[in-house]
């Protein structure tokens, strides 16, 4: 049995909770071999050594952090996940930094960490190469994180066979933002009506954006995205160091909230539609790429503009494509799919913590 402890039971982490316990219920998956143990978000945790119920799981609110007396507490939290029986998954479902600078912590106490925040493998290098060199062993721990990158496509899955066959990575291109997709699918679009706002609006509502969208927009979700593919090609890539397009327009960038940001965006759709005009007229549609070189050991992230017939153009609804350009493949491997929203990431999640459960050969109950 794996343990499996939830830290952030927000959009994603409820959809987590959702598929675990649909799951649990159903008898076609009775021999899952996981049971949720515990749960935090950053006001309340609960620790149980025996696993909540299906029934609980899916009323986490209530059942679980409402009749929960204890306070968050991260470190403690860690300590008795540590101290139970068997293996211990810790799920971090924030897109905190300093949740993702703790997974050293959690590795070196024998935790297996699964993911899809993408702050520990996109921000400073030296903790990167911790969390790799504490999870090189196949004694474990382990570390998963395919939802960093494209949701629940498997971009990181196939980027790893890929590298650890021996394959030479050349070139790896796309649309690697789901927001950023939906956006311009619909905006930049011959014969579009919708604003520029009304699309962020769409976006934000049916799950894709960063909590602040203002994190998609300004292309550091997408920088982080070609870091995380850089550094898992073997490519020393940083955030920092990354040209990025940032396309918040320049007033709206210090608004000290997300919810003032949403209401003043509409002001800049006259901005967008101009950009959007000049593409249409060359016989072009906009869209955010990213891309890593593998030969020059670089990156980029920006808005471009690609004729009609080229497949970036004909994209659909929140969409990420992904071309993978290497020695063996000089004609692209392409993956295509949703790249945002609660149950896509939640799927590439679960699908981590089953890959867990393989590779430690946890029994089922
Ligand atoms: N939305 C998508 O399509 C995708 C999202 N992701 C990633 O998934 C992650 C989660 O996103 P999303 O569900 O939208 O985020 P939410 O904002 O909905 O949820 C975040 C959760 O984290 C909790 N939290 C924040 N800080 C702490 C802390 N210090 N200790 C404990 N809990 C904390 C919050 O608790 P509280 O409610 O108490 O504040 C909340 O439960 C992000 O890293 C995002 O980048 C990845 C791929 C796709
Ligand atoms: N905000 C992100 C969510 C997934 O990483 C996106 O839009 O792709
Ligand atoms: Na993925």
């Amino acid at each position: 049995m794996l343990n499996v402890a939830i830290v952030g039971p927000g959009l994603v982490g409820g959809a987590l909770l959702e598929q675990l316990a649909a799951h649990a219920q159903s008898p076609r998956f009775a021999s899952l071999p996981i049971a949720v143990v515990g749960l935090i978000n950053s006001k309340k945790m609960s620790v149980s050594a025996k696993p909540f119920a299906a029934e609980d799981l899916k009323q986490w609110k209530t059942a679980i952090l409402g009749s929960s007396a204890a306070a968050a507490d991260l470190p403690q939290f860690a300590d008795s996940l540590a101290a139970l029986k068997g293996s211990t998954a810790v799920v971090d479902c924030t897109s905190n930094d300093a949740v993702a600078e703790l997974y050293p912590l959690w590795l070196s106490k024998g935790l297996h960490v699964v993911t899809p925040n993408k702050k520990g493998f996109s921000n400073d290098i030296s903790l990167f190469r911790k969390i790799q060199q504490l999870s090189a062993s196949p004694q474990g721990p382990a570390v998963y994180h395919e939802a960093t990158v494209g949701a629940g496509l498997p971009i990181l899955s196939t980027l790893n066979d890929l590298v650890r066959t021996g394959d030479k990575i050349v070139k790896i291109e796309g649309i690697f933002s789901g927001t950023l997709s939906y956006l311009f699918n619909n905006f930049s679009i011959p014969g579009a009506t919708q604003k520029f706002s009304e699309c962020v609006s769409v976006a934000k509502s049916s799950g894709y954006t960063e909590p602040d969208p203002r994190d998609d927009l300004n292309g550091m979700d997408v920088a982080r995205k070609v870091t995380i593919l850089g550094r898992v090609a073997g490519l020393e890539l940083g955030i920092d160091t990354l040209p990025v397009e940032n396309i918040v327009p320049e007033a709206l960038r210090g608004v000290s909230s997300a919810e003032e940001f949403m209401k003043r965006l509409p002001e800049f759709d006259e901005h967008f539609k101009k950009l959007n005009d000049e593409a249409l007229a060359s016989g072009s549609v906009l869209r955010y790429v990213g891309m890593v070189d593998g030969v020059n050991s670089q990156g980029s992230v920006k808005l471009a503009r690609y004729a009609l017939d080229h497949p970036f153009a004909s994209l659909k609804g929140s969409d990420n494509i992904i071309a993978f350009t290497t020695e063996r493949f000089p004609n692209p491997l392409i993956i295509q799919g949703a790249g945002a929203g609660a149950a896509v990431t939640a799927f590439g999640i679960f699908a981590d913590l089953i890959k867990v459960c393989e590779r430690f050969g946890t029994s089922p109950a």
